[in-house]
């Protein structure tokens, strides 16, 4: 193979499902030592089709060559032979298991022999050193944060060979500091020769770290350009087709009284140590709150803890002056809380459910959806009709499947739900991850509109950009408590970055 080869050449690719041409014709090269971004809104069909250079879809037409040969990739197992690895959105990892068991877990040796533990803890050892990815192999899956999980995901490829990386959305879940750890990690597989497809929606990473983009927009190519020779505006246009807005339009916030109050709240983990620590907030009627922070400092703990999903140990949490917490998360739900939840398939959704039925997944047993005793499947397909339109929810048919929908549709779907229930108190968390630029400021939008409406929101998230251009105010978590608050007016990423840290604390910890 000479070096003007592809690695990878997807030469007229098409694929479809029922209802739908998820990709249409669509063919890429990807040449050694090059990082190649796969850009188009949510839907459009970048993870199916790397689905199927991965080998877990086959293409209705259209040929994929390697090194210059055509292959055939119907399985995983062929796509790994064939060198190529791929970093899921949601990792496939066994919690209980050590990082090194989960790496070996599928490329034991055959029968008989016996994986030699050390050895491989060894060799993920080393692989870690090399690309500084300070992955500890002895440590459990459940025990590390989200972050290290997914480089656990990137040594799984590189230990089974792979020269071929194809990342989908990998800095989706992390955190400002993390995301910039893992684009040096990928300059570092290039360098060394591997050549990466890197899904993303973050323009900004893409102008940063990506040497080629290819612009996919329902289904088709819209166009492949060097980064060199484009900007991000020019990108986003490629991609939803119209202008896009960067800037989030608000007016200062009009707070009333106080919706949410928690005081003192402690709440403690297996092992006794508190992961809520005496944490105070409060959030008005007709104000944002943003919760900033390092990913593990509480954020999830303090959602669990407010929708009734985790126990509380001490203080108190009032919505409207009553006591929720400990309360069931029905309750909690119906008292006026909801909750777009951080992990959509864990807690947003019933991947296996229709999408008309996930569209009332809290609310089925009231009226009208049930009646007697009985589900109301016509009010139940009015109201999920109602919001798939309203919130432009591109789905083939409101029965289809909620597995089926793209990742960012997925999301849209749940805060519609969300939204509708007219809560007093919206929790957002993590509402934008894996959305489309045209999406994220779709849903920004309804954010603040749920703001204006007197609703009490309460932000949270990884993405400094969205807390300091949605929120009112900003309180920063660290360790499980609130160390300091700010108005985003007031700050900047670098005085908001050692806050997360822990390292400089603004004000009291009493805020409100
Ligand atoms: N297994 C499936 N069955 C039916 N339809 C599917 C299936 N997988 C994907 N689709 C449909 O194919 C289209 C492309 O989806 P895909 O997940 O590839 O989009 P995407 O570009 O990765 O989007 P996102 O950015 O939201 O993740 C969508 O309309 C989706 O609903």
């Amino acid at each position: 193979m000479d070096a003007a080869t592809p690695v990878v050449e997807l030469k007229k690719i098409t694929k479809r499902f029922p209802g739908i041409v998820a990709n249409d014709s669509i063919s890429i090269k990807l040449h050694k030592g090059e990082i190649h971004a796969l850009l188009g809104e949510n839907g459009a069909g970048k993870s199916t089709l790397m689905n199927i250079l991965f080998g877990l879809y086959q293409p209705e037409e259209g040929t994929i060559e390697i090194g210059g040969k055509p292959v055939q990739i119907d399985s995983p197992n062929k796509a790994i032979d064939l060198g190529i690895g791929m970093v899921h959105q949601h990792f496939k990892l066994v919690q209980p298991f050590t990082v090194t068991e989960n790496i070996v877990l599928g490329s034991e040796p055959r029968k008989g022999l016996k994986i030699n533990y050390k050895k491989a803890a060894a060799e993920v050892q080393r692989l870690s050193e090399q690309y500084g990815l300070q992955v500890n192999p002895n440590a459990k899956i459940e025990d590390i944060s989200v972050g290290m999980q997914q480089r656990v995901e990137i040594i799984k490829t590189l230990y089974r060979g792979a020269d071929i990386l194809i990342f989908d959305e990998p800095t989706a879940v992390l955190t400002p500091q993390e995301i910039t750890e893992l684009l040096d990690i990928m300059k570092r597989l290039v360098a060394e020769g591997k050549s990466i497809i890197l899904i993303t929606h973050k323009l900004k990473e893409i102008m940063q770290i990506a040497d080629t983009v290819t612009i996919i927009r329902r289904g088709q190519v819209v166009d492949t350009v060097k980064t060199s020779a484009t900007t991000p505006n020019e990108l986003a246009e490629k991609m939803v087709g119209r202008r896009v807005s960067f800037k989030v339009d608000k007016q200062p916030a009009q707070p009333g009284q106080t919706v949410l109050e928690m005081n003192h709240v402690v709440s403690k983990n297996k092992d006794g140590i508190s992961v809520l620590d005496e944490l105070d907030l409060k959030v008005k009627a007709g104000e944002i709150l943003g919760i900033a922070g390092v990913d593990g400092n509480g954020q999830s703990e303090l959602i669990e803890a407010l929708t009734g999903l985790r126990k509380v140990d001490g203080g108190s949490i009032q919505l409207l002056g009553q006591e929720i917490a400990n309360q069931p998360p029905r309750k909690i739900s119906e008292a006026g809380v909801s909750h777009i939840p951080e992990d959509r398939h864990k807690h947003g959704l019933v991947l296996d459910f229709s999408m008309s039925e996930n569209m009332v997944l809290e609310t089925y047993y009231q009226a009208p959806y049930s009646k007697n005793g009985f589900l109301n499947k016509e009010a139940i397909d009015k109201q999920a009709k109602s919001l798939i339109e309203k919130f432009d929810v591109r789905t083939p048919d409101i029965h289809t499947k909620a597995r089926a929908l793209s990742g960012g549709n997925q999301q849209k779907a749940i805060i519609a739900r969300e939204i509708d229930k007219n809560p007093d108190l919206l929790i957002a968390a993590q509402p934008t991850r894996g959305l489309d630029v045209g999406a994220i400021e779709f849903v920004q939008k309804q954010l603040i509109a749920q703001r204006d409406q007197g609703k009490a929101v309460l932000l949270i998230s990884f993405e400094l950009d969205e807390i300091m251009n949605v929120s009112d105010r900003i309180a920063v978590i660290y360790e499980g408590k609130i160390v300091g608050e700010v108005l985003p007016e007031e700050t900047n990423d670098q005085e908001l970055g050692l806050m997360m840290a822990g390292s400089a604390v603004k004000k009291g910890a009493e805020n409100g």
